[in-house]
């Protein structure tokens, strides 16, 4: 066992957690840059947790943007093991409707214009994202946005685009009629591929705020709309966060899914190839397997 410590990134409209106790503002400098805010540190009811809104307070880094390496190396850095990430987005399917929480499991990558990886020329790594959540920890978020009283959905896939605009009618009916996907957002790629390099358990909570453009019945999807349903989202938000201590404890085991040894086989660069500058970036996402002991590198 070894002790837990909760992330959580709040997207649109959830910039502030409540409940926290000896909670503070603190700056970190990460070698990627600085994340999106200060984190806000504190215990939540005998759990170490660090809150970073995604878009800073007041919103002000737009979805291409979001210094995603920053955020996670910041996380990684402050000692977390579990991260959930919050976000607002579109829906794909009549029945998850706004209002209802979706426990993303899958991803479909439309981006195009953010850093993805946190590793590069001077040391290569490929991690798995074929399973890309943390399926434990996506079922305890289930449970605790449930006992909030919200609907939830138990799976789903999130298609991830760049944005900042929203999608085209023909767009949305692609990835609703031929691609399966049930709803839509602009920030959780590359947020997991990198909590998976970095090794954290990582769920993601989507809370739908509209239809998008595809619904007959619903006009196409404009900001004003979002916001009316927003807050109503967010404050179920803070109550599903409020649960999650007495859910997940302050001790974890190894997950079971193996997203904390993800990097173990991953790397590819030989140890005398790699560069000595990114090795140091990389000591808090990486320090685990290439400072030494658990590197399985074949030669
Ligand atoms: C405010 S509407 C579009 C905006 O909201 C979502 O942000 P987040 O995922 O951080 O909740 C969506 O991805 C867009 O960035
Ligand atoms: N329809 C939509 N498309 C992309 N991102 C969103 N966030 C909330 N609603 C969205």
């Amino acid at each position: 066992m070894t002790s837990r410590k909760l992330g959580v990134i709040g997207g649109s409209g959830l910039y502030a957690v409540d409940g926290v106790q000896d909670a503070r503002w603190q700056s970190v400098e990460t070698p990627w840059g600085a994340p999106s805010d200060q984190v806000f540190c504190g215990t939540l009811d005998g759990l170490e947790i660090v809150f970073l809104p995604r878009h800073g307070r007041g919103h002000v880094h737009s979805p291409s943007d979001v210094p995603y390496r920053a955020n996670i190396d910041a996380l990684k850095r402050l000692g977390v093991t579990d991260v959930i990430s919050v976000s607002a987005c579109g829906s794909f399917r009549q029945e998850m409707a706004p209002g209802d929480f979706v426990i993303v499991d899958q991803f479909i990558d439309r981006t195009s214009a953010r850093p993805k990886s946190f590793f590069g020329s001077g040391c290569v790594a490929h991690v798995s994202m074929a399973h890309p959540v943390c399926g434990g920890l996506g079922a305890v978020c289930a449970e605790a946005a449930r006992a909030a009283g919200v609907t939830v959905h138990e799976g789903g896939t999130y298609l991830a685009m760049e944005g900042p605009q929203f999608s085209s009618f023909a767009e949305s009916t692609l990835y609703r009629d031929q691609w399966g996907c049930s709803v839509i957002g602009m920030t959780n790629m590359p947020e997991a591929k990198l909590a998976r390099e970095a090794e954290l358990c990582y769920a993601s909570v989507a809370m739908v705020t509209d239809y998008d453009c595809w619904h007959p019945a619903h006009d196409a999807v404009e900001v004003t709309d979002i916001l009316r349903v927003l807050t109503g989202n967010a404050d179920a938000a803070r109550r599903m966060i409020r649960g999650l201590p007495a859910l997940l404890g302050p001790d974890r085991a190894p997950c079971p899914q193996g997203c904390d040894t993800a990097l173990e086989h991953a790397v590819i660069t030989a140890p005398a190839a790699r560069d000595a500058a990114l090795v140091k970036k990389l000591d808090a996402v990486a320090g685990r397997v290439l400072s030494g002991s658990a590197d399985t590198h074949p030669g």
